[in-house]
């Protein structure tokens, strides 16, 4: 799947740009504030219908406009075109000349993956951001996951509810079927996408950070080895003490060890930065074996805080995947030196894009 075309209006500074990506590579170059990243957030913001930076969309729309409007064309098992109008409170999204409203619909049709200079959560942030990146690849491997995972969510706000409603035991466990049943489904989609990434994410935080003993497990929510309607039953005084529940899988975790210890205890800023990286490319190897077509993947500003050696193995690992990569990076040379032959570059300056000899 390949991003052919972009256009934008009135996104972040930008005031207007068309632009012709290319098909593998895409390196670009800038100074800081040029607007390297708010190339990449635009890319993601059509693919997620949000940004990696900011939850506040409004923010996007370029100062003193109105609203903000993306175009992409891509090509997959057709072509499609993707547009989005973004105005303080409303947006409008459209395929191929119809509208859209489900943000499903649009997933589907563009993923994107970002390994953003945010990426480091995925290691030093909590258990949700982790969650996030499992659920993200079971949506698009796992056709009917997205209905679980909506019955799983639904049915724990019914029985939170009860619990912050005060109304009595009897009455909150008659949800505890309803959670249990979608959290035990819920927990086993998990268990496979675990296991579809482990090895995966293994061999290459293996190769990447050049240490063994990286594992990557995953611990359900509630206590290991009791059904979960079980686990909702015994610890129901409890959830009542504390106003919600306490067990099922909107408290699993997704645990990466180094050599036995949590990784964020155990490797430095650089490292945890590669693990990070590692935890995503793994995801997209996952999307292109399971889906048999590429994941488009954006980095921003990829040698920042990684020195030669692991800059450069990050690369290779990059390289391995087979979706259309856009990188972005101060200095043209450095992100030169770490590219495919064959890759375009661009140097963005003064609103705009120039293509720049690789
Ligand atoms: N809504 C907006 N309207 C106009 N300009 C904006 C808006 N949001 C951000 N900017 C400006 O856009 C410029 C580009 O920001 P961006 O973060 O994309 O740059 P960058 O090239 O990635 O920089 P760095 O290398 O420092 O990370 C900045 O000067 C920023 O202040």
């Amino acid at each position: 799947m390949t991003l052919t075309r972009l256009r934008l209006r009135d996104f972040r500074c930008f005031e207007q740009l068309d632009w012709y990506p290319g098909e593998r590579w895409t390196l670009i170059s800038g100074e800081n504030a040029s607007g390297k990243t708010s190339l990449l957030e635009a890319i993601f913001f059509l693919g997620r219908g949000r940004s990696f930076r900011t939850a506040r969309n409004e923010k996007l729309i370029r100062t003193g406009a109105q609203a903000f409007e993306l175009v992409g064309d891509i090509h997959s098992d057709r072509n499609h075109r993707l547009g989005v109008r973004r105005a303080a409170r409303e947006s409008r999204w459209r395929l191929d000349g119809r509208d859209l409203r489900r943000m499903a619909d649009i997933a589907n049709v563009f993923p994107v993956l970002s390994i953003d200079t945010g990426a480091q959560v995925m290691i030093e942030g909590g258990p949700e951001n982790r969650r996030r990146f499992l659920d993200w690849g079971l949506f698009h491997v796992e056709q009917g996951f997205m209905q679980v995972w909506r019955r799983y969510r639904q049915a724990l706000a019914q029985r939170n509810g009860a619990i912050r409603g005060r109304l009595n035991e009897r009455a909150i466990a008659t949800w505890d079927q309803a959670v249990a049943d979608a959290g035990e489904q819920l927990d086993a989609c998990r268990q496979r996408q675990v296991r579809r990434l482990a090895g995966v994410f293994e061999s290459m935080a293996a190769s990447a950070l050049g240490v063994d003993g990286v594992v990557l497990s995953y611990q359900s929510g509630w206590k290991e080895g009791l059904p979960l309607a079980e686990a909702l039953q015994r610890n129901r005084a409890s959830d009542i003490r504390m106003g919600h529940t306490l067990s099922g899988p909107h408290r699993a975790e997704l645990q990466i060890r180094v050599k036995g210890a949590p990784a964020r205890e155990r490797v430095s800023r650089g490292q945890q930065k590669m693990l990070a990286a590692c935890l995503l490319l793994s995801g997209a190897r996952v999307f292109e074996e399971e889906r048999q077509r590429g994941v488009v993947v954006l980095v921003d500003d990829l040698p920042s805080e990684l020195d030669r050696v692991h800059a450069a193995r990050f690369a290779e690992l990059l390289a391995t995947v087979q979706g259309q990569c856009f990188i972005t990076g101060i200095e043209s040379e450095r992100l030169v030196s770490l590219a495919p032959e064959g890759s375009t570059l661009f140097h963005v300056e003064q609103g705009g894009l120039v293509p720049v000899q690789a």
